[in-house]
């Protein structure tokens, strides 16, 4: 599944991470990022789209950390456009799992059965998702945060690393949720959670 070809857009740290998933760099068709600065990443060239249309003959991953800036390159600049899912071979997906597209799940990251991951979501390194979870579409599960069954994870939140959510939580939409943190109680949209409560 990860050797297809496509398009990536973003150059920086985390795109970085995306293209290490992939077999071999020969599917990458482009690179695109924004900044002007940026000229290669991992020997490839990079493009600076502009105003230029972007071609659509392959599908894209964006491969941004920030969720906010995610969404506005899927929903402004490839609105037209397919994405892949990317899913690194050692990750671990139940067959009762759904996966969106746009979405990449990193080495060793766990979903478990009957829960639902949205579109342009990171699951990150080692994360886990257990059982009946919801992760809107442009959310991060931080490297090494735990979804604890049943747990609902808003559109744009993020999980931080080694964050635990516990069973049954909702997190709202464009939260931000501390690493480290032990989510033990219904977190409201754009609040952020540090530690085991609420951000003052
Ligand atoms: C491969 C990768 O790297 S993937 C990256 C995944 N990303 C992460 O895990 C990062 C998650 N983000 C965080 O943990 C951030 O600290 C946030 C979003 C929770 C808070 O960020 P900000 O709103 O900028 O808050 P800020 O840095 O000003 O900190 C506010 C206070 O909380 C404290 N604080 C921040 N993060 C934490 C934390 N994880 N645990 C405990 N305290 C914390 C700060 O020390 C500060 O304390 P003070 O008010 O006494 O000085």
């Amino acid at each position: 599944m990860n050797s297809n070809n496509m398009y990536i857009y973003g150059a920086s740290g985390h795109a970085k991470a995306v293209l290490d998933l992939l077999e071999d760099l020969a599917g990458v068709k482009g690179v695109y990022d924004d900044n002007m600065g940026v000229k290669s990443i991992l020997g490839l060239e990079v493009s600076h789209p502009n105003s230029k249309k972007l071609p659509g003959d392959f599908p894209y991953i964006v491969a941004i950390g920030s969720n906010l800036v995610r969404k506005n390159i899927v929903e402004q600049k490839l609105a037209e456009h397919a994405f892949v899912t990317l899913v690194h071979p050692s990750s671990i997906v139940s067959k009762a799992a759904e996966l969106g597209v746009g979405t990449v799940l990193m080495e060793n990251s766990i979903v478990k059965i009957d829960s639902t991951v949205g579109n342009h979501v990171i699951i990150n390194t080692a994360s886990t998702v257990d059982h009946d979870c919801v992760v809107g579409d442009y959310g991060h599960i931080g490297p090494g945060a735990t979804l604890c069954g049943g747990v609902s994870i808003g559109k744009g939140t993020l999980i931080g690393a080694k964050a635990v959510v516990l069973p049954g939580v909702k997190v709202g939409e464009w939260c931000a949720i501390a690493a480290g943190s032990i989510v033990h109680q219904d977190v409201a949209d754009g609040a952020t959670w540090i530690g085991t409560a609420l951000k003052k």
